[in-house]
């Protein structure tokens, strides 16, 4: 469905973010993206939508060629790639409603998307979809009157208004607590398993990768480093992602006469490592 051939992205800055990618996503198939800070993921993700040009390789959707487009072309070709992306924010003036119709922009004329005139048979569509992802009763509320899970949900809501078949989702769970983390994660799953849909999920959270998606990639300095099953990803291999750590242990409790650490431990982003507790059942 999505076949990657021998990408690389190298930024005007010098920085060489991806490196002779090969990756080959099937229908329906939920996939995590993994790895320290900077190993380009974000990129990786980008380069699909070409938010970000890839400058080598090739990028496939069925059968369209996704690097050689440009213009009306490419617009059309993202309609069939549902962005889910932090940054993608809500409009916070407008309701849950109009920021679902807003992922039709797209498809009705400049002039109707500026009035607000949709087509019915999207506001219904919408309707549904809200109703699916959870937020049957939030329609006319405005989106900064939203939780952080439940404006993920109307993101979620919006981008498959469009009828997708592939979904980029950057950081789905980043600024959400561990239960609504776990909930939103099940919905992407759930929602793609109903419509067949492919999805890449760029996530910093290990556990909930293991638990929610069928492949794991790991990215490290800009290249796939491991691409196998949840059960595959052992310490050894989450040591080869992320570098040195002892994975399996917890630390032992401080003895009381022993100094106290600050709560707070600043530490480089190149630092930052996963979260490891592994969860119940889906
Ligand atoms: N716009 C840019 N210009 C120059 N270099 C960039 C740009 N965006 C990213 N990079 C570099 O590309 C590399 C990969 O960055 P990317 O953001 O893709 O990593 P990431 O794995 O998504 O990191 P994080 O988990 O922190 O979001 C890094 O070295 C980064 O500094």
């Amino acid at each position: 469905m999505l076949t990657l051939s021998g990408v690389g992205k190298r930024y005007p800055t010098g920085d060489r973010a991806l490196t002779d990618i090969e990756l080959t996503l099937p229908k329906g198939q939920v996939m995590a993206l993994i790895g320290p800070s900077g190993a380009g993921k974000s990129t990786l993700i980008r380069c699909v939508n070409r938010l970000v040009e890839p400058t080598q390789g090739s990028i496939r959707l069925e059968d369209i060629e996704l690097t050689k487009l440009s213009g009306q072309k490419l617009r059309h070709a993202r309609r069939s790639m549902g962005m889910i992306f932090q940054e993608y924010a809500l409009v916070d003036r407008l309701t849950v409603m109009e920021n679902v119709l807003s992922g039709q922009l797209g498809y009705v004329g400049f002039w109707r998307s500026f009035l607000r005139r949709y087509p019915q048979e999207a506001v219904v569509e919408a309707f549904r979809l809200l109703e699916r992802v959870g937020l049957p009763h939030a329609l006319d509320k405005r989106a900064d009157a939203l939780s952080g899970g439940q404006r993920q949900r109307v993101g979620i809501a919006r981008a498959l208004l469009q009828s997708p078949k592939l979904l980029l989702v950057d950081e789905p769970t980043a600024s959400l607590d561990p239960k609504t983390s776990r909930q939103i994660m099940r919905l992407i799953r759930e929602l793609c398993a109903e419509r067949d849909l492919a999805a890449i999920i760029n996530i910093h959270d290990v556990a909930l990768a293991k638990q929610f998606a069928d492949r794991i990639v790991g990215l490290r300095a800009g290249e796939i480093v491991f691409d196998g099953q949840p059960s595959e990803l052992t310490s050894e291999i989450l040591t080869t992602i992320y570098g040195e750590e002892d994975w399996d242990t917890t630390p032992e409790p401080m003895e009381e006469d022993e100094e106290e650490q600050p709560a707070v431990v600043r530490s480089t982003s190149h630092e930052v490592m996963p979260a490891l507790a592994t969860g119940g059942a889906r």
